[in-house]
């Protein structure tokens, strides 16, 4: 019986297919576009924008997921992030992964165009080539894996985006990925409440880990945030943000699920 997990799998395919696109386009000609989109773009602060007072929504541009399969059939990413800026959400995440999220490049881009928030690329992202192409495409901030990125990885990929002028989320599920996150110097740390090997999602991941973080580190809680309550479980644990995706990805009126999501915890 095999031991691989849905997330080796994914990091497998996504290593074939960035190697077929670096032969396309090489690492030096997409940082020269990488610098150039650096100097036209106005700098965000992700790290500072969550931090602020009160319990930030960092909100999901997901068609599917391997979990649950296709979640909205009726996918369009420009008028959801939108919805998503009118509702009042923080910051935008968007999947970028196609075979097994249904996302693209150009979902990132189409969205950076329509909302003025901090754009996060939520991708399985290894490689320096990948975060200049996040900057081409008009991200603010990716994501960094930590169960697939040593210390010293997490340390040099996040040096590159700092080079390009992206800032990092450093996802994390174990004590010992917390300490390699915060080693490698993370502002904005979080926690996965969703096993990637089995998918099981538990809230209180989070608060598991919560004593690990200094106070100037951004505390992000991720996955399986569906009512009310599950948010003031995250603000009571003095999380400074959460990532919602299922949720407000099913909801048939975005505006009207985050604040029911926000009615326990604002104002
Ligand atoms: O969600 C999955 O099935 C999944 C599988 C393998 C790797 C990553 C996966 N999800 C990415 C995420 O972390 C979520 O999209 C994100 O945290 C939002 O979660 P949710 O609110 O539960 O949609």
């Amino acid at each position: 019986m095999s031991s691989e997990t849905i997330l080796d799998t994914i990091m497998a395919n996504r290593r074939q297919q960035i190697a077929a696109l670096k032969e396309k386009r090489p690492l030096h000609a997409l940082a020269e576009q990488a610098f150039s989109a650096r100097e036209k773009r106005t700098a965000v602060d992700f790290a500072a924008t969550l931090k602020k007072p009160g319990l930030s929504v960092i909100a999901e541009v997901k068609k599917a997921s391997p979990s649950k399969g296709v979640i909205q059939p009726d996918f369009h990413p420009v008028e959801i992030a939108r919805a998503y800026e009118a509702a009042g959400a923080d910051a935008v995440s968007v999947l970028t992964e196609e075979t097994y999220f249904q996302g693209g490049a150009d979902t990132l881009t189409q969205v950076r165009g329509a909302v003025s928030l901090p754009v996060l690329r939520k991708d399985f992202i290894f490689d320096e080539w990948q975060i200049a192409e996040a900057c081409v495409l008009g991200a603010d901030a990716i994501l960094l894996i930590a169960s697939v990125l040593d210390v010293f990885a997490l340390k040099k990929l996040m040096a590159v985006a700092e080079m390009f002028g992206l800032q990092c989320l450093v996802e994390v599920r174990s004590e010992s990925q917390v300490r390699d996150a915060l080693r490698a110097g993370a502002r904005v740390v979080g926690v996965n409440n969703r096993n990637l090997a089995t998918f099981d999602v538990d809230l209180s991941t989070s608060a598991r880990f919560r004593h690990l973080f200094p106070e100037d580190v951004v505390f992000v809680s991720e996955s399986g945030i569906a009512t009310a309550e599950d948010m003031k479980q995250a603000a009571d644990l003095g999380a400074d943000a959460v990532l919602i995706g299922e949720t407000l990805m099913r909801a048939p009126d975005i505006h009207a699920k985050l604040k029911e999501l926000r009615s326990l915890t604002h104002g």
